[in-house]
């Protein structure tokens, strides 16, 4: 069994781009500005801007965060939206969702310019994708296939399943396995809530993509004798021995699961760094493409 060290393979990666931004600093050229908006006081929504943030800092990159109460109204964010559109200094942002209820998440994503669309959400991004025509791909699937690559993993002809059908890492996560491209080439499965026979599915998967969203759901009996294991849940559960008072847990059950695979992400420490190495990556190409 080997670990998938996501927050190591990420720190690479931010190597990499603070090589790239050291060079085009060294030729006088534009550095990378990165924005984020931020609604409402989440807790997990703060922290994982804020890691953003802080990873813009260490690579060299430039980045805003722009804040609002939850009370902002969906003409104040599209306003702030087009703003950014238009910002010649901003190459790439991204509207961290959830968003209030009252404000339509689907409005938004549609509002940001795709040149700029760094979290690969916006319709003409996915059409793209789906079309293996070059655009900016979702940041969470786009880490799990640099872990499946930089990891040497065999994708070709395995039966892949991915539980949850989200739009920012089911669903785009499957289309992009099924593509003809290395990694790719998955006979991919998707399943949901619906699904019938959902442990018998997992436990003939090759590789198993969970991103659920429930706690420890994934138990020993549903995987495979050497199948490869990607967590994408992050869910925070109270832990009174921490001094945060939670700890973030996955969407497996990784103590009775992981010494049944060839490979397993953990939680903390295995996608999450990969989301935001990600970003990062596609903000340097966001500015490369637009021609500075
Ligand atoms: N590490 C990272 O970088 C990221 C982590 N996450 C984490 O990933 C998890 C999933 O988030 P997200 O992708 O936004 O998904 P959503 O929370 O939007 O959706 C959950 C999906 O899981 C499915 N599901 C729920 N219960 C079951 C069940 N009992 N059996 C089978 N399928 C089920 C749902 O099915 P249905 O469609 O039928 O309702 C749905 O498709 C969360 O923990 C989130 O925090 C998310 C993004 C990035
Ligand atoms: N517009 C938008 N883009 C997103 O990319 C987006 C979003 N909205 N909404 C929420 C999800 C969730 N997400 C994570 C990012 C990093 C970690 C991450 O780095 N986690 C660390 C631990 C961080 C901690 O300690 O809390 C880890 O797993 O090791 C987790 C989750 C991005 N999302």
């Amino acid at each position: 069994m080997q670990i998938i060290n996501g927050k190591e393979t990420a720190l690479e990666i931010r190597k990499e781009l603070a090589q790239a931004v050291a060079s085009r600093k060294a030729a006088g050229k534009k550095i990378p500005h990165l924005a984020a908006i931020l609604v409402g006081n989440d807790g997990g929504s703060m922290t994982y801007v804020g890691a953003k943030v802080k990873a813009c800092e260490e690579i060299g990159f430039e980045s805003t965060l722009i804040r609002f109460e939850d009370s902002i109204t969906e003409e104040e964010l599209l306003n702030k939206v087009n703003e950014l559109n238009l910002d010649q200094e901003i190459d790439g942002f991204i509207v961290q969702l959830p968003l209030p209820a009252h404000i339509d998440e689907k409005k938004i994503t549609l509002a940001i310019d795709p040149k700029k669309d760094v979290d690969g959400f916006h319709p003409e991004n996915l059409g793209n994708m789906v079309l293996d025509l070059p655009g900016f791909l979702p940041a969470t699937p786009a880490g799990i296939i640099e872990l499946l690559r930089r990891y040497n993993i065999e994708t070709s002809g395995k039966n892949c399943v991915v539980v949850g059908r989200s739009h920012i890492v089911g669903m785009p996560v499957s289309i992009m396995l099924g593509r003809n491209t290395n990694p790719g080439n998955c006979t991919v499965t998707l399943a949901h809530s619906r699904t019938q026979n959902l442990e018998e599915l997992c436990a003939n998967a090759d590789i198993l993509i969970a991103a659920i969203g429930k706690p420890l759901f994934i138990k020993e009996n549903m995987v495979k004798e050497g199948a490869v294991v990607i967590d994408v849940g992050t869910t925070r559960v109270p832990d009174a021995s921490k001094k945060s008072g939670f700890r973030l847990r996955g969407d497996v059950d990784y103590d009775n699961v992981a010494e049944k695979c060839s490979f397993i992400t953990p939680v903390p420490g295995g996608v999450g760094p990969m989301t935001i190495a990600s970003l990062m990556m596609n903000t340097l190409r966001a500015m490369e493409l637009n021609g500075k």
